[in-house]
């Protein structure tokens, strides 16, 4: 096939006698411009093989800008020259010609030019390719090994180094909201000796914040695929204090910035910077845009991995906690009572639960918040997730940070591993901040801080991470009294107070009692597998003149204990003594007197335990296991009943 033969040269005449001899060759000259922009008008109209053009040429535009162009788009060239300014020849050297004439020309030499410029150019098409596909195939196999992240971005680091030279390179993935396993940098010091500087050390060296870095990078990654050089570098210096401090520190003169998406979720790195300030070219562009594709599927699978691995140890998390939740809620069942302070919890129930909005919990103790936080939980459209549960109370202030938090890896002593907080595990669920009034006032501070911008911060790490979750917060305390002790953030009682429910106390809904008391009979009776034949008239008398300090969990203690003291065959009864010798308590404040003493209540817990345990037992002739046996009848393991009949002093020949 013939070549296409580009002619550029602002003197008609040259032109033309080229033009002749190179039809007479078996050329196919495609046109003759003589400005840089009736030329580049003809190369993309006819996209020539080969282009002949002089250095000076009609417009402000010259032949050196032309090889620029033609630079880009893979074209070869050949200048033809009268032309011996030694600073003009340097800078046409600079543009990587494949051949050069000197004016005036001889047929024989202009035919010789053009063979050698095809063949070169061939050649290094070929040459190039084949070095292309190779760094490919390099690189995919350093993403597929089963190596540490950071040994992985050196490997890469290497093999770059032969496509496309630097001093320095800051290469790694970063998604939207946080780094992977983060990002490395690479001081060339040696032929094949590098330093490598971790991002965190990168930071003291540059002197650059965690939190600038980002931001100036995202500004430059913005722009896309970019060479800096020379002038270009130092103009981008004066607009972005990184790589200011990068060219100080490294002495570097030039950059070339390649950031690979990767799907939407966020962008592998790759920006070389070398001492040279002229050592970027638009072929190392189109390298690293044409590895863009491999590249990409490569770290994109990379991260579907990563995230498989995150996802598989958090669902482990969940599954403890799950585990952990069930031993410690399975009593949980359903909201008794129908009083109209109740209802009125409910109505507000139905109204914020859909939302997002936070919730306080505000009552005594036990007077239900728990339950009314997992009611709002599961009627909200975060119901499929875990509702995760922090009690502010339960843990010493050092130790709360790190529970809600999560800490890095080494961040303080003790913290041999990185550990997720329970704010990253209500990720897209709804958070329990029970106890929240004994939060100690500098978390108080971060909590707010979650509130409002929505994120958060491992103890010991370097980006903040975006939460989803909705917060529920219960108290028993009275914050507004806490503000004025200066115990409480006025701020975060605002935050918090939204949507505010309060629990009535039991004494103030009293016909809640006898459900409440069948409800928890019923609940024992099936846990222990013991019969329930109601609750004695008197008792229940009893029941309503009492003022339940302890709310509904004491009425559920007190029934557990009046449930174990029966004999399995009359009507519940507790009168005496559980808390008949109790006072008639009015207020909670004087309200914690038991009737008798823990221990004396517990020693009678064990007698009638034991008692019915080997009444159980002689019914089946001292057999525990099997059908039939003592295990079955009490709905119990007989691993456990046996562990309770140890307990209790109860051997098995007692049957
Ligand atoms: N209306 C109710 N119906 C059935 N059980 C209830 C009801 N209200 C509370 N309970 C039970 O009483 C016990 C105490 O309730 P919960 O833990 O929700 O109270 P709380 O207000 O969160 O207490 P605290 O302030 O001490 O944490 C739990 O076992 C709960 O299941």
């Amino acid at each position: 096939m013939e070549k296409k033969v580009l002619i550029v040269d602002d003197e008609f005449v040259v032109a033309n006698d080229l033009r002749l001899i190179l039809s007479r060759s078996g050329f196919d000259v495609c046109g003759m411009a003589d400005s840089y922009d009736e030329a580049i008008a003809i190369i993309e109209k006819h996209k020539p093989d080969l282009v002949l053009l002089d250095i000076y040429l009609k417009g402000a535009k010259t032949g050196i800008d032309l090889a620029h162009a033609l630079g880009e788009r893979n074209i070869a060239f050949v200048y033809l020259s009268a032309n011996n300014n030694q600073q003009v020849l340097q800078d046409a050297r600079a543009t990587q010609p494949y051949g050069f004439l000197v004016k005036p020309f001889r047929e024989k030499d202009v035919l010789v030019a053009l063979d050698i410029a095809w063949y070169r150019h061939a050649h290094s098409l070929e040459a190039k390719l084949r070095k292309e596909q190779t760094l490919q195939i390099a690189l995919s196999n350093i993403m597929g090994e089963e190596i540490a992240w950071q040994q992985r971005l050196e490997k890469m680091a290497r093999q770059l180094q032969h496509a496309v030279p630097f001093d320095f390179l800051i290469i790694g993935y970063k998604t939207r909201e946080a780094d992977l396993e983060g990002k490395c940098t690479f001081f060339r010091i040696g032929f094949d000796e590098y330093q490598t500087i971790k991002i965190a050390d990168f930071f003291s060296i540059t002197g650059i914040p965690a939190k600038h870095f980002s931001e100036m990078e995202e500004m430059i990654i913005a722009e896309g695929f970019k060479i800096y050089n020379g002038d270009d570098f130092k103009a981008l210096c004066a607009r972005s204090m990184l790589k200011r401090q990068i060219a100080k520190k490294f002495q570097v003169q030039s950059n070339l910035i390649a950031p690979i998406n990767v799907t939407d979720k966020g962008y592998f790195l790759l920006s070389f910077f070398s001492l040279l300030p002229d050592a970027y070219t638009p072929d190392h562009l189109q390298l690293l845009k044409n590895l863009q594709p491999s590249l990409e599927l490569a770290v994109d699978r990379l991260v579907a991995l990563y995230e498989i691995r995150m996802l598989s140890e958090q669902l482990k998390r969940e599954k403890i906690y799950l585990q952990e939740e069930v031993k410690t809620n399975a009593n949980f069942e359903e909201i008794i009572g129908t009083s109209h302070s109740l209802l009125q919890v409910f109505d507000k129930v139905t109204q914020v639960a859909h939302l997002d909005t936070s919730v306080l919990l505000l009552g005594e103790s036990g007077t239900g918040k728990e339950l009314v936080a997992r009611a709002i939980h599961s009627m909200s459209p975060r119901k499929d997730k875990l509702l995760i549960k922090v009690n502010c109370s339960a843990l010493p202030a050092n130790l709360i940070e790190s529970e809600l938090f999560g800490h890095e890896k080494g961040s303080f002593t003790g913290a041999t591993d990185r550990r997720i907080g329970k704010f990253e595990l209500a990720q897209g669920s709804t958070i329990f901040l029970d106890e929240i009034g004994e939060l100690p006032l500098d978390l108080q501070a971060k909590l707010l801080r979650v509130l409002q911008e929505k994120e958060i911060e491992r103890i010991g790490g370097k980006q903040t991470i975006k939460v989803d979750i909705r917060i529920i917060a219960a108290t028993n305390r009275d914050l507004e009294t806490e503000i004025t002790n200066g115990k409480f953030r006025l701020d975060l009682y605002y935050r918090l107070n939204v949507f505010p429910i309060t629990l009535p106390p039991l004494r103030e809904r009293k016909e809640d009692i006898p459900l409440l008391a069948d409800f928890f009979a019923r609940k024992f009776a099936k846990k222990t597998g013991k019969p329930f034949n109601g609750i004695k008239p008197s008792a229940l008398e009893e029941m309503m003149t009492y003022d339940w300090p302890g709310n509904i969990r004491e009425m559920e203690n007190v029934m557990e204990q009046a449930f174990v003291l029966n004999d399995g065959k009359s009507p519940l009864q507790w009168g005496r003594p559980l808390i008949n010798n109790r006072p008639a308590v009015s207020s909670p404040a004087t309200a914690d007197t038991p009737s008798q003493s823990l221990p004396e209540i517990k020693a009678q817990k064990q007698a009638a335990e034991k008692d019915y345990i080997l009444s159980i037992l002689k019914k089946t002739n001292g057999r525990v296991r099997g059908m039939g046996g003592a295990a079955e009848i009490l709905n119990m393991k007989p691993t456990t009943l046996e562990s309770r009949m140890a307990k209790l002093g109860i051997k098995k020949e007692h049957g």
